[in-house]
């Protein structure tokens, strides 16, 4: 059975280090990454948003658009809270493509009743792979307000569950050409 929690795939970045929008680049049998996080979503989850500044995408998904002009995640965090009747969220990253399905699955068994859940790998956290409360909104409006878009740094406040993983493959992040390339020869072999 699909679960019920929303998931939302953030894809809304500047995508600076990439040089060109990280969401739209092909990836796979896809057409664009987003797509392909999509489809592997769409296996897990019943309902998927797009999180985005502009409606960029080639095919039909529900999206949510940042309300504030800044760029980071946080924008997109708020946002998304700010447009959905929803108390928990499911956030993943459009440029982590290896994420497994077990690992979210496993996010998603932990028991509810905190701000936020989250990925840490290998100690390193993963702010955009995890489940997010209601409960963390006022909180991250403040930050907005302040300038503040370390989502590190919310997390440090928020009543926060982190879960360990030591994965060599799973949580690798695409940034720059060089990370999509190496990508790319994975998918294809
Ligand atoms: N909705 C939304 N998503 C964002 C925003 N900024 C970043 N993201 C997403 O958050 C994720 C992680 O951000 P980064 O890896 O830093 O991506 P980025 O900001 O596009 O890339 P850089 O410009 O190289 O930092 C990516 O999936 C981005 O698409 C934003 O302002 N709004
Ligand atoms: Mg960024």
């Amino acid at each position: 059975m699909k679960h019920k929690m929303p998931a939302v795939i953030f894809a809304g970045g500047k995508s600076s280090r990439m040089g060109e929008d990280k969401a739209l680049l092909p990836f796979g049998s896809f057409p664009t990454l987003v797509q392909y996080q999509y489809e592997r979503l769409s296996k897990i989850f019943e309902k998927i948003y797009l999180s985005t500044k502009s409606a960029k995408f080639n095919f039909e998904a529900p999206l949510i658009q940042d309300l504030y002009s800044e760029s980071s995640p946080l924008v997109g965090l708020v946002s998304v809270f700010e447009t959905l009747d929803t108390d928990e969220i499911f956030i993943l990253s459009v440029d982590v493509p290896f994420i497994e399905e077990n690992i979210i699955k496993s996010i998603l068994k932990e028991p509810s009743g905190y701000d936020a859940v989250i990925a840490k790998n290998k100690g390193q956290l993963q702010p955009l792979c995890g489940r997010y409360s209601r409960s963390i909104l006022p909180l991250a409006k403040a930050e907005l307000e302040r300038g503040n878009h370390k989502l590190g740094i919310l997390l440090q406040q928020a009543n926060t569950s982190y879960m360990a993983f030591e994965e060599k493959k799973a949580f690798m992040n695409l940034n720059h050409p060089h990370e999509y390339r190496e990508a790319l020869k994975i998918i294809s072999s």
